[in-house]
């Protein structure tokens, strides 16, 4: 089974906004769980423009599914997991000023840092996942780093879905594969949406889990939060 984790960092967002506490993101993230979320993902930026560090001290007393934090592991974020302790930690290789994240770990030029980071998750007890691009390159050295997981970056697949879905998602199977091989979990995310996703699931069916968020949260304009996630999670049961 592949498990559904929504990203809430566009709530934050949305928050934000007014700085007031409407909509409360925890509150969210409780009624994404009671909708069917199988798990809860947020991405501190250093510059607060979402989620704050606070929020995630906040969620992780509350959230019962498994708990996704993502980052770029410096100081700041590594003292928040030591914190939290969440099921998962994701890391993600983003400068400070990017507007998303956009691209992976270049794993064999960051080989020892990533080690060693990950060493530090695993005595935390945090689970690991690399935040990765579809190149074959950078899977053995991933998988040295002693990593749980990896996370297929799907931008690029997302981008090229309607043009030619066979096509763009060619490079993600062939990964898929070598990452199963070598005893890597898989993770994707990044502009999956109820267009591209079955599909995905389709090519990689041992997908263990999907975290989305920007898509998600405009779909839930329309279709409501609840109906929303369980459209989400329909397009994985296929
Ligand atoms: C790692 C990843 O692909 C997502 O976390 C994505 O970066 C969402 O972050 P923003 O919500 O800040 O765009
Ligand atoms: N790890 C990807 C994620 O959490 C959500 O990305 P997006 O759906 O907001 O593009």
């Amino acid at each position: 089974m592949t498990q559904l984790s929504v990203n809430i960092n566009k709530i934050a967002t949305l928050r934000n906004a007014r700085g007031a506490d409407n909509p409360n993101v925890v509150k969210v993230a409780l009624d994404c769980e009671r909708f069917g979320a199988q798990g809860i993902t947020v991405h501190p930026r250093p510059d607060e423009r979402h989620i704050r560090y606070q929020d995630v001290l906040d969620l992780a007393k509350v959230v019962t599914t498994e708990f996704n934090i993502e980052g770029y592991p410096n100081q700041r974020f590594m003292q928040l997991i030591r914190e939290v302790k969440p099921a998962q930690a994701t890391l993600v290789p983003d400068p400070p000023d990017v507007i998303t994240s956009n691209t992976g770990w270049d794993t064999i030029t960051n080989h020892s840092m990533l080690r060693e980071i990950v060493a530090e998750l695993h005595e935390i007890g945090t689970r690991v996942s690399i935040f990765i691009n579809p190149e074959a390159k950078y899977f053995e050295p991933a998988k040295l780093t002693g990593t749980d997981r990896v996370e297929l970056y799907t931008e690029p697949y997302a981008a090229h879905y309607h043009q030619d879905r066979e096509k763009a998602v060619k490079a993600y199977v062939e990964v898929a594969h070598i990452a199963r091989e070598l005893g890597l979990g898989l993770n994707a995310g990044h502009d999956l949406d109820l267009h591209n996703l079955a599909y995905l699931k389709q090519q990689i069916p041992f997908l263990k889990e999907v975290s989305i968020g920007h898509a998600l949260i405009c779909d839930a304009l329309y279709y409501g939060l609840e109906n929303t996630i369980q459209m989400y999670r329909r397009q994985l049961e296929i």
